[in-house]
């Protein structure tokens, strides 16, 4: 084989293995970024799934936003900032060892001078700026925080924001946030890039300064070249490596926020009393519905939110006998939607129980409980989706019926209206929140998501508020329709919303916590003797 043949091939084999190297570091940057995002995935889920498993009183002390962040922000942070950067620092420590390694074996006093002294160098600047570090993670929380939080509260209230002209004020609460946002992040390069521009000037300069020392002392410079050579391929090759090892261990410190966000919400969910039993693992088992016969009953009901020292419902006793109707009056905020939420099992009572027949509810039958409730509070929350997705909300579109659908939908008035009415029939997209709505459709639709899967108890707190006469006059007449067939219990304003119903509550707001409340005179005595009055 001449030469230029031998050439030609050992050139080709060079660029084969070029190729391949490049191939393999393409491969692995894809294995290393997909392992790491289906772990976000992961974690995103399980978040998510521990969020939602928490008590319904929970989501009453913490703003929606911040939660979002968690879930969405927070983990890609996590993530791409902590996780991925722990990764790459395993594969550039290897790196690190096996240089310093291989210049052990040439000159291992210059390989332990070099290891020590970028160590101590590294370290040093590393806990020297250890507080500044702490104090922009601590920054960027409560900034990343806060620019979610106003962002949603002006976009979510956007009509009231408009009408008030209050715009600027609530663009300024966010541009205080985001303006944190501008002035922490900048610093989170320069922390990680300060030793790399302190080290070349100093590095060059003690190469200088030890060439220097040694013509000084009449030392031969020629013998020494080679150790300094040897110093300058090993700072050449090893500084990048732990620049990068440092920088990123530098990302890791001013993005700790992001773990202890994620970290946090874990050690709540992780309290076995925090999470709703039933879903503790994170799962939402669909239990069949709870099957009673005879009532529901409430035994010396008191509850007192969170926090406040004032309870709300305090003594309360109650029977509400299988396929009868209990209105509930009150003047407002005397407690009737707490009350509403002890029965659904949202909140767990401060004192005494409730019993469906002979059973207590509590975390073991909830879940099941609440599959035989149909249920319509004051704001119908509808999701951004079609009217048949609304009315059957949270059955997969594939397992949607029907006829179920306009059963439901003619029981509360407003099957002509999604029929005749709109663009595309149940196949119409209602909007944000239902915006393409009026109040009183929404409120229909709420009560035909109520009957959609036919109850045992139909609880409409207010639910016909938002209708004018002659529509409500329509649904109670539907309502009424099912008197004695199912179980209601109507909260309503208006008494003569409530005339039909077999047994009237009516609630007084309780008086501070010090005074005896509910004496035979107050509300449960009411509340018994309206019972037994039917
Ligand atoms: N999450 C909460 N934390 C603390 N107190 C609360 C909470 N929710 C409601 N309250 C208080 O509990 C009381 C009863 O509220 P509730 O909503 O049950 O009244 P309501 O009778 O349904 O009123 P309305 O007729 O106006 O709807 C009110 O004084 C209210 O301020």
């Amino acid at each position: 084989m001449d030469d230029a043949r031998l050439l030609l091939y050992a050139g080709l084999f060079a660029v084969l293995m070029l190729l391949l190297a490049t191939l393999f570091n393409i491969l692995g940057e894809y294995s290393r970024n997909r392992y790491a995002q289906q772990f976000a995935h992961w974690l995103r889920l399980r978040l998510l799934r521990r969020i939602v498993a928490r008590p319904y009183g929970d989501f009453l002390q913490q703003h929606s936003g911040v939660l979002v962040k968690k879930v969405v922000d927070d983990v890609r942070s996590f993530v791409n900032d902590i996780f991925l950067p722990l990764l790459d620092s395993m594969a550039r420590l290897t790196i690190i060892l096996l240089l310093v390694a291989t210049l052990f074996l040439v000159h291992p006093w210059i390989a332990l001078g070099a290891a020590g002294g970028l160590t101590l160098y590294y370290l040093g600047i590393f806990r020297l700026l250890s507080g500044r570090r702490r104090l922009v993670s601590e920054q960027l929380k409560i900034a990343n925080r806060g620019t979610y939080l106003h962002a949603q509260q002006l976009l979510g209230g956007i009509k009231p924001i408009k009408v008030h002209r209050a715009e600027e004020p609530f663009i300024g609460k966010f541009a205080i946030h985001s303006g944190q946002l501008a002035k922490y992040t900048p610093w989170q390069p320069i922390y990680a890039n300060v030793p790399r521009h302190l080290i070349e000037p100093l590095a060059f300069g003690g190469l200088v300064l030890a060439v220097l020392i040694c013509a000084a002392r009449g030392q031969n410079i020629s013998a020494i070249l080679p150790n300094l050579g040897v110093i300058a391929l090993a700072g050449y090759r090893l500084l990048p490596a732990v620049q990068l090892l440092y920088g990123q261990f530098t990302q890791i410190g001013t993005t700790l926020h992001a773990l202890d966000e994620v970290y946090d919400e874990f050690l709540v969910a992780e309290k076995d009393e925090a999470l709703d039993r039933g879903s503790s693992d994170g799962f939402f088992p669909q239990p069949p519905r709870l099957t009673w016969e005879r009532a529901i009953i409430v035994e010396n009901l008191g509850f007192c939110y969170p926090g406040t020292a004032r309870p709300v419902i305090q003594n309360l006793n109650l029977v509400i006998p299988k396929n009868t109707s209990l209105g509930i009056v009150g003047q407002t905020g005397c407690g009737k939607s707490t009350l509403v939420d002890l029965l659904l099992g949202l909140h767990v009572p401060s004192s005494g129980r409730i019993l469906i027949d002979d059973t207590p509810l509590g975390p073991g039958n909830r879940r099941a409980w609440r599959g035989g409730i149909g249920y319509v509070p004051q704001d119908i929350f509808l999701i951004d989706d079609t009217i048949a997705a609304n009315v059957a909300f949270g059955v997969p579109e594939k397992e949607i019926d029907a006829n179920a659908l306009r059963r439901a939908a003619g029981a509360a008035q407003i099957l002509d209206f999604i029929e005749k009415e709109t663009p595309v029939g149940w196949q119409t997209l209602v909007g944000e929140r239902g915006v393409r709505l009026s109040g009183g459709q929404r409120q229909r639709i709420g009560l035909a998501r109520a009957l959609y899967h036919q109850p045992d108890l139909l609880i409409l707190d207010e639910a016909t508020s938002a209708l004018d006469n002659a529509t409500e006059a329509e649904v109670m007449r539907a309502i009424d329709n099912l008197q004695g067939k199912i179980t209601m219990i109507v909260i309503a304003h208006r008494t003569r919303t409530v005339e039909k119903c077999d047994a009237r509550l009516e609630m007084r707001t309780l008086r501070r916590q010090s005074v005896p409340l509910l004496p035979s005179t107050s509300a449960n005595r009411i509340l018994r003797s309206s019972v037994s009055q039917t």
